[in-house]
């Protein structure tokens, strides 16, 4: 039988807002490669947990969730779901009420275990050449092996201009306040406003989107050559 080749791995984390889901899509798609948005997983248990009218404040409660968590997603990045069983959440895990509840689900260390298993098994089996995984904990817990690790940033007035123009059902102010206190609340569990060793980072604050994609573009470049080369 033919050896599997494991796909090249570009990790990306950061915070709310950052753009890593935009710039790791429209990256993926020019390299080729995959795409993983890792925070629809922790959003779809969330919107399960709201569904089946769980306490996400009983760690328990949200552990038995997963069970029967039956959890899809696309990874092509022109062919992007998400479902639950037979639901189509694709939408609906974008809602106030899933990124309220969001934090407290992602906090359960059995949670962060089991869906990091499941990353790690949904990135080896791609059909591409690589893959871009993008999320909080990716350099550092999911793939600290990956090819290429990138911390992506912007300033925090950056990430809530761009995140209120995506949002126009709450006032600019109420979605600032969100984010700020979700990423209070998932800077406790995992570290992502800072670089690990050996982790690039590529501050959008003064960058368009498309500087972006290409600042991105160019790390990988770099990772790929240097390890050639080593
Ligand atoms: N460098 C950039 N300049 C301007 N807007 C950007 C930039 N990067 C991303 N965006 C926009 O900011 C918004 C938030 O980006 P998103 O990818 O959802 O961030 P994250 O996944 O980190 O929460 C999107 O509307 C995206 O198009
Ligand atoms: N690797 C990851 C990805 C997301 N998450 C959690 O999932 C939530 C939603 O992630 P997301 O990437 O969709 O969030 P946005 O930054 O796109 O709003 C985060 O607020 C974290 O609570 C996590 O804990 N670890």
């Amino acid at each position: 039988m033919a050896r599997h080749i494991l796909p090249t791995r570009v990790a990306i984390d950061g915070p709310a807002g950052s753009g890593k889901s935009s710039v790791s899509r429209a990256a993926a798609r020019r390299l080729g490669f995959a795409y993983l948005d890792t925070g629809a997983a922790y959003r779809a248990l969330a919107w399960l947990a709201l569904t089946r009218n769980t306490d996400n404040t009983q760690a328990d409660a949200i552990t038995a969730l997963l069970k029967d968590f039956d959890y899809a997603i696309g990874t092509d990045p022109d062919e992007y779901f998400v479902t639950v069983g037979q639901t189509d959440v694709t939408d609906a895990i974008r809602s106030p009420e899933v990124s309220a509840a969001v934090s407290a689900v992602a906090r359960v260390p059995a949670v962060r275990g089991a869906l990091t298993e499941l990353f790690r098994s949904i990135a080896e089996n791609v059909d591409r050449p690589g893959v871009i995984i993008e999320g909080r904990d990716i350099t550092t817990i999911v793939a600290p092996e990956a090819e290429v690790r990138i911390l992506l940033t912007a300033s925090e007035e950056a990430r809530m201009t761009r995140r209120s123009a995506e949002i126009t059902t709450q006032s600019a102010e109420t979605v600032a306040e969100q984010l700020r206190s979700r990423d209070r609340a998932d800077s406790q569990v995992v570290d992502f406003m800072s670089a690990a060793d050996g982790v690039i980072t590529v501050d959008s604050t003064h960058l368009d989107f498309e500087q972006t994609i290409e600042a991105v573009i160019d790390v990988y470049h770099t990772c790929t050559k240097r390890a050639l080369n080593e």
